[in-house]
């Protein structure tokens, strides 16, 4: 497995290999790999002739009080991980060479943006759209990779790709979780020993919500109220947001009909962890 750390030599390379004709995916992360990651990579692995993994935390998608300086680090063991999925290429770039000065021209994402992580991280997507697409430039994959944990970030690049034409295809995978249904997160590793015990019932209220749905419950202020007392009984974490949209459009529904997710962000004392289910209800 190779490691390139700058943008001409990545560039080369993807070149060198498209002329042969190779299919390339792509499998943007911010490092701290899990299962989650690796899921993704999994993947790409079966779908494409080549496998690049960038790792880069991107300092334009966080706010100035939010955990860049804290966000989970190890790329040794990063490596080990990548190279367990027969990933062939780490694109790990520094900041500096992705930022060499602090861009001139950025990105507006004014859509799906108004609600969930949009609302509470502001600038957040912009920060995510503009490295998104420095790194389609950069290895110009046939397909990209993204979790549904992130559901809002992929209905953001859904559309980011149809309005900028980037000839990419993108490929979501679902969440990965551990046994007791928490979803895979670098930030777990920022949980006390008690958070950790508390935050399987973030999915678990989720589904719980799901059996009510099934069962015929169309109010989404009733399905709210309810996760909100599950985790408000069940957790020291603070709500961040716990909404309901169509999916992806991510417009307010007064029923609960059609293709809808229902989504949650918590803040823990160190770790602010984001989950969602997305449900169709004929
Ligand atoms: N549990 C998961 N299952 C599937 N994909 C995941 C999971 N967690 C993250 N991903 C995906 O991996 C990619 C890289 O995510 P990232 O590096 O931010 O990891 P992360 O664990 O989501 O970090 P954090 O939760 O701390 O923001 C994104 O497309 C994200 O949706
Ligand atoms: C897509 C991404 C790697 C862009 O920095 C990030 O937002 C993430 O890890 O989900
Ligand atoms: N997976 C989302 C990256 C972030 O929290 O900034």
């Amino acid at each position: 497995m190779k490691v390139i750390k700058s943008i001409k030599e990545m560039q080369a390379f993807v070149l060198h290999h498209k002329k042969q004709g190779k299919s390339i995916g792509l499998v943007p992360t911010m490092g701290y790999l899990h299962e989650g990651h690796l899921a993704l990579a999994e993947q790409a692995r079966k779908d494409n002739d080549l496998v690049i993994m960038s790792i880069f935390v991107n300092p334009l998608q966080f706010g100035p009080k939010e955990d860049l300086s804290t966000y989970p680090r190890d790329f040794n063991r990063d490596h080990s991980l990548a190279e367990g999925k027969n990933v062939d290429v780490i694109f790990y770039p520094a900041a500096g060479e992705m930022y060499p000065q602090h861009p001139s021209i950025l990105m507006n994402v004014n859509d799906r943006t108004d609600v969930l992580c949009g609302e509470s991280r502001p600038g957040h997507f912009d920060g995510v759209a503009l490295v998104v697409s420095k790194l389609f430039n950069i290895a110009q994959p046939d397909r990209a990779y993204f979790g549904r944990k992130d559901a809002q970030q992929i209905a953001v690049i859904d559309l980011m790709v149809a309005d900028y034409n980037f000839p990419v295809e993108i490929i979501s995978v679902d969440t990965i979780r551990e046994e007791n249904g928490l979803a895979m997160s670098s930030r777990n590793v920022h949980l006390t020993a008690s958070e950790r015990e508390q935050a399987p019932v973030l999915y678990q209220s989720l589904a719980n919500a799901r059996t009510l749905i099934s069962e015929g419950e169309k109010d989404s202020e009733r399905i709210i109220a309810f996760i909100r007392g599950e985790i408000a009984e069940k957790t020291d974490g603070e709500i961040d947001y716990i909404e309901i949209y169509s999916y992806p459009e991510l417009k307010t529904l007064v029923e609960l009909e059609g293709r809808f997710i229902i989504a949650l962000a918590v803040k823990f004392s160190k770790a602010r962890l984001i989950d969602n289910i997305i449900i169709t209800n004929e």
